[in-house]
């Protein structure tokens, strides 16, 4: 179900006027979960470590792929491994799940019926995610999403990631529009504080990663269980 997060005072907001959708990748567009969980386990079990379950390697998702390695390592969201260590492992971690890239891998409910409204509308669709470039390219492009974004913009395309507003004001520069025509569509805090730091809009999917937590606890505009249900919330901003 579909909540807005402002007082009934304030519904004359809705729909918002825009003119690009930023969505992000991993937790909003696709369910990558299982496959980073598989690699992560493929990592531990040739450097002789204990494996760890699906769920918890889940909660290490969200601040790009050197970070999931430090907390898989550790099996703690602040943990630093020893520097020989995470210099030996990040390199098997990257060739695991280069091979297992799109093992269970696949976009979720509704993503591709909402891209394609979206795309309909006259929207400007931009990917930005933590990822590293090289998963995030092949990815879109094997589960057939790639061409729906005319910007994509990943973890290393910068100098810094989410929750760091730089990509999202590299994106409304790039189009030459105010953040506040700009909506970002993601499912974890890295996502809504990048997007309040930019002045975007940000409207959280409940069915992501979060790093374990629960999204109704951030500062977003709106959680919507699906792209399509975003695309009720907005409009497409002609220029007058
Ligand atoms: O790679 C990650 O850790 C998360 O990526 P995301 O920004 O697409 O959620
Ligand atoms: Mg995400």
């Amino acid at each position: 179900m579909t909540q807005l997060n402002t007082q009934p005072s304030d519904s004359g907001l809705f729909p918002l006027p825009l003119k690009a959708i930023i969505i992000d990748l991993d937790g909003t567009l696709l369910d990558t979960a299982q496959d980073l969980a598989l690699a992560a386990n493929e990592m531990l079990r040739e450097l002789r470590m204990a494996e760890l379950p699906s769920s918890t390697i889940q909660t290490f998702i969200g601040k790009g792929v050197p970070k999931l390695v430090k907390r898989t390592l550790t099996n703690s969201p602040d943990g630093e491994p020893d520097p020989e260590l995470f210099e030996q492992a990040l390199p098997i971690y990257e060739r695991c799940y280069a091979e297992n890239l799109h093992v269970h891998t696949r976009p979720y409910p509704g993503v591709v019926e909402g891209l394609e409204q979206l795309k309909q509308s006259g929207f400007r669709l931009v990917c930005i995610t933590n990822k590293t470039e090289i998963f995030t390219l092949p990815l879109l492009h094997k589960t057939g999403l790639l061409d729906y974004f005319e910007l994509v913009l990943s973890g290393d395309s910068l100098p810094k990631r989410k929750p760091d507003p730089l990509p999202l004001l590299h994106a409304c520069k790039h189009f030459d529009i105010l953040p506040k025509a700009a909506l970002l569509i993601g499912d974890s805090s890295n996502d809504a504080i990048a997007a309040r730091a930019a002045g975007c809009h940000i409207f959280c999917v409940p069915y992501g990663y979060n790093e374990g937590h629960d999204v109704r606890e951030l500062d977003c505009d709106a959680v919507v269980d699906t792209i399509v249900d975003a695309t009720r919330l907005i409009t497409y901003q002609h220029d007058t």
